[in-house]
């Protein structure tokens, strides 16, 4: 286990205690909801989850989210995990039991349950299972990854790989390509799986004009969560008075195109999507093999309003693998996984920012979703090897100088800040943090500090 920041310790006595508040609250109830659902779209390796709910939506959410059994199969033998939801319940004693909050999401590997006191968020129910698969794979040599997943006419698999709010979910619904999954996957022997069964998009500033696929997928079962509705009963995207979290759950089936089975062959190109909030990363560079451990282990980007209490902007963060909250084993755990699947499958890296330009937040504004797109492409169809490609002097990364239909004014960050050495300065600054952050790996047995920014 990777204790610390993420992942806090607890007494099995704590865990019983919170277990017995759970269940004393869901007996105090006159229905309660129960679903059995499966997690990993390969057979061979599929897990089997019980959620128990209080709210009937909470049991929608999860029905939307994983992979439901073939309509009149059951799912039968022993439960790989049980999650026990009492969401309107919180824990009172969590004070005396040293925790931070009334809040609770606590796990215990060797009962085989978990429990959710406090907390309504839908996506908990998600996010703690990944918590698990994270812990269960890399066990069998499989790469659990926080990233979305698409394949191609020719039957080239992409990868995106990125935090919270970075676009995984955005990116990877393109009409020329069948979408896998928006979130959660595997990289086995046969190549990629999705965990899921469903989608989790963002709704803040939905609309159909620039993410048609996701606006269409709101149909019948879908489910809005945290969404301001407005006086005739029309959810109103535009409206953040709940959260900038807002969300909606889809079965995978809603997207057109969907690839069926959601599992394809191994990656040719794996994306990480950062939302760099300063404006000095260029939108897409193309990454040394060596590069791109660094970046994955790094994970810079940036926290996104209304994910984590607290954040209200655009906040930069080094988030290990593009998921830390999600890691239950040491980064370089996964990061090994990386190097030996990129190593054996010949898979291509770059780094695509989806965040500011012309300035850090407030100066500059944020990349447009037309132009990342067009980088996106770009790399997808191989034309961006035609490019001639330029070095960024503090972080070695190749730059297109030109790329399609995007800005060549963009594809160089410095070209597209007024002020240079204003530039100069976020970027040396950047440059510190990244060399600040990698201290922590830089005694690990591969080291790859020599990756990073000068
Ligand atoms: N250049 C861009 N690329 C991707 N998404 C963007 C961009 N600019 C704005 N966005 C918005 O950022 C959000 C990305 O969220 P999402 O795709 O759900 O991220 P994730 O799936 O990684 O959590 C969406 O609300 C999208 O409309
Ligand atoms: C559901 C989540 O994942 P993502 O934002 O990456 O879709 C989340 O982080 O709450
Ligand atoms: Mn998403």
């Amino acid at each position: 286990m990777w204790w610390g920041d993420v992942n806090k310790p607890i007494t099995p006595e704590i865990f019983d205690d919170l277990y017995e508040t759970a269940i004393n609250h869901m007996n105090s109830k006159e229905k309660l909801y129960v679903a059995d659902v499966y997690c990993g779209a390969n057979k061979a390796t599929r897990r089997k989850v019980r959620f128990v709910h209080e709210m009937a939506w909470q049991q929608h959410f999860v029905t939307n989210m994983f992979i439901r059994p073939e309509q009149g199969d059951e799912i039968t033998g022993e439960h790989d995990f049980t999650v026990i939801n009492a969401c309107s319940e919180t824990n009172k004693k969590w004070k005396e039991h040293n925790l931070n909050s009334e809040v609770a999401v606590a796990f215990n590997i060797e009962k085989k349950v978990a429990v959710i006191l406090g907390t309504w968020y839908g996506g908990e129910n998600k996010k703690g299972i990944f918590s698990l698969m994270n812990y269960w794979l890399p066990m069998n040599g499989i790469m659990p990854m926080h990233c979305s997943a698409n394949v191609g006419k020719s039957g080239d698999t992409a990868l995106f790989f990125g935090l919270s709010g970075t676009g995984k979910t955005t990116l990877s619904a393109d009409p020329e390509r069948a979408l896998i999954g928006d979130d959660e996957h595997g990289w086995d022997d046969d190549g990629v799986f999705n965990f899921e069964g469903g989608c989790y998009a963002k709704t803040i500033d939905l609309s159909e004009q620039t993410e048609p696929e996701i606006y269409r997928a709101i149909t019948q079962n879908a489910m809005l969560e945290n969404v301001a509705i407005k006086d005739d009963n029309v959810p109103d995207y535009f409206d953040t008075s709940k959260t900038q979290n807002g969300r909606v759950s889809y079965p995978i089936f809603h997207i057109p195109g969907y690839h069926e089975p959601q599992q394809a062959g191994h990656p040719k190109n794996v994306i990480f999507l950062t939302c760099d909030a300063y404006g000095v990363l260029p939108p897409v560079s193309k990454l040394t093999s060596g590069q791109a451990l660094y970046q994955f282990v790094s994970g810079y980007t940036s926290k996104v309003a209304g994910t984590e209490r607290g954040i209200t902007e655009p906040t930069a963060t080094f988030s290990a693998c593009f998921g830390a909250a999600f890691l239950t084993l040491h980064p370089t755990r996964y990061a090994e996984l990386l190097q030996e699947k990129l190593e054996k499958h010949d898979s291509s890296a770059y780094l695509v920012n989806t965040g500011w330009t012309g300035g850090g937040n407030g100066v500059g504004k944020r990349m447009s979703i037309k132009d990342t797109r067009a980088c996106i492409s770009a790399i997808l169809d191989g034309s961006i090897n035609d490019s001639e490609f330029e070095t960024d002097d503090i972080f070695g990364f190749a730059m297109p100088k030109t790329l399609g239909t995007v800005d060549p004014n963009v594809l160089n960050p410095k070209n597209a800040w007024a002020d240079k050495e204003a530039y100069d300065a976020a970027a040396q600054k950047l440059s510190g943090m990244f060399k600040e952050n990698f201290k922590k790996y830089s005694d690990a047995e591969n080291d790859y500090t020599k990756y990073g920014p000068l």
